[in-house]
């Protein structure tokens, strides 16, 4: 094994020792938006809050928008690695701004064409759509913490998260036949893979029953559950850390190919790492994790990706 690790260090000497030996000092670049609160509270883990407490953090124009600006500069931020998701106030949310629903729809049913109606309410809906997919695209985990309430839009947020965790007190609820909608921002087709049963998640959007934490976890919305808000944010910021401390070069790309294949057959998915794999195996990473498990010298540094 020690001539192993020999000629590894010394097919690449400067980089791998002077990497393993590097103490981390980059400063966190954290942009700030209107309704929300964006945070570093461990190295390399940026946490995000819904923070329109008064408002029950309801989805309105500003807080679609950031959330689609916040996960599309996080996944552009290679200091970022991990992103805990969590929510101000009383509830982590009650769903869209019913106020602005309304005066939104208003505005649009103003205009007469039916088509050009259609239209406008085709982009708003897609626009919608973006801003929760970038939850998605966004190459760093998600690991949303819900606490009490988690309505409508919330389920449709929670749902592109790759980690979900809640309080007791949480509950969830598809609202949107309810408010006479069909869900259209990504519910309905990530509940079902999420929970894995199509008659459970059938059952709660068509009757918008609420599902209690105990509920949660035995269907598989969320993977733990934790006695408070604190206890769930401290254990999610703890697991983010030790995400973190993996190569972001192997996370992100597990992260690419776990969503890439969700909705494609075992086939494509294992081409889709095949082709990731052929660049990422000529990784740095992993010559340092290998001689650090090798030599059982604690997790190495590795570089932002
Ligand atoms: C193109 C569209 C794509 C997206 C679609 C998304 C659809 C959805 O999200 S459907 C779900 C919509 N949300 C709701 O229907 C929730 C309604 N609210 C409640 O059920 C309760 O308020 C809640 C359980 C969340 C909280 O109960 P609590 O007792 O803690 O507070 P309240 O006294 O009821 O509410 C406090 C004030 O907040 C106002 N409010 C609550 N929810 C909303 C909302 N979604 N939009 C706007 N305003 C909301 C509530 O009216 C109270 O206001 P005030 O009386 O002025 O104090």
């Amino acid at each position: 094994m020690a001539s192993f690790i020999k000629s590894i260090i010394f097919n690449q000497p400067k980089k791998v020792a002077s990497t393993l030996l590097r103490t981390y000092s980059a400063k966190a670049d954290v942009t700030q938006y209107e309704t929300l609160a964006v945070s570093v509270p461990k190295k390399n883990v940026f946490h995000v809050e819904l923070n329109r407490p008064d408002k029950l953090n309801t989805f309105n124009e500003a807080l679609w928008q950031d959330l689609g600006a916040c996960f599309k500069a996080l996944h552009e931020n290679p200091e970022c690695r991990v992103v805990v998701l969590s929510g101000r106030g009383k509830h982590f949310t009650a769903g869209i701004d019913l106020k602005s629903l309304l005066s939104g729809f208003t505005k649009i049913n103003e205009v007469e064409d039916a088509a050009r109606k259609a239209r406008l309410f085709y982009e708003l809906v897609k626009r919608f759509q973006t801003y929760i997919t970038a939850v998605e695209d966004c190459t760093k985990p998600v690991l949303n913490v819900v606490h009490q309430a988690c309505i409508g839009a919330g389920v449709n947020l929670t749902t592109a998260a790759d980690i979900r965790y809640c309080t007791e007190d949480a509950w969830f609820q598809v609202k949107e036949v309810q408010i006479g909608l069909a869900g259209d921002v990504g519910v309905l087709q990530r509940l079902p893979k999420v929970i894995g049963s199509a008659s459970v998640a059938r059952e709660l959007c068509y009757t918008a029953r609420k599902v209690t934490a105990q509920e949660a976890l035995s269907i598989g919305l969320v993977s733990r559950v934790f006695p408070d808000k604190d206890a769930a944010i401290t254990e999610a910021l703890n697991v983010a850390e030790t995400i973190a401390s993996m190569s972001p070069v192997a996370v992100q790309a597990t992260k690419q190919n776990l969503v890439y294949s969700q909705d494609r057959t075992v086939a494509e998915g294992l081409e889709h790492i095949c082709l990731i794999n052929a660049i990422n195996h000529q990784s740095e990473d992993i010559t340092k994790a290998a001689i650090a498990q090798a030599t059982k010298s604690g997790q190495p540094e590795f570089d932002d990706l």
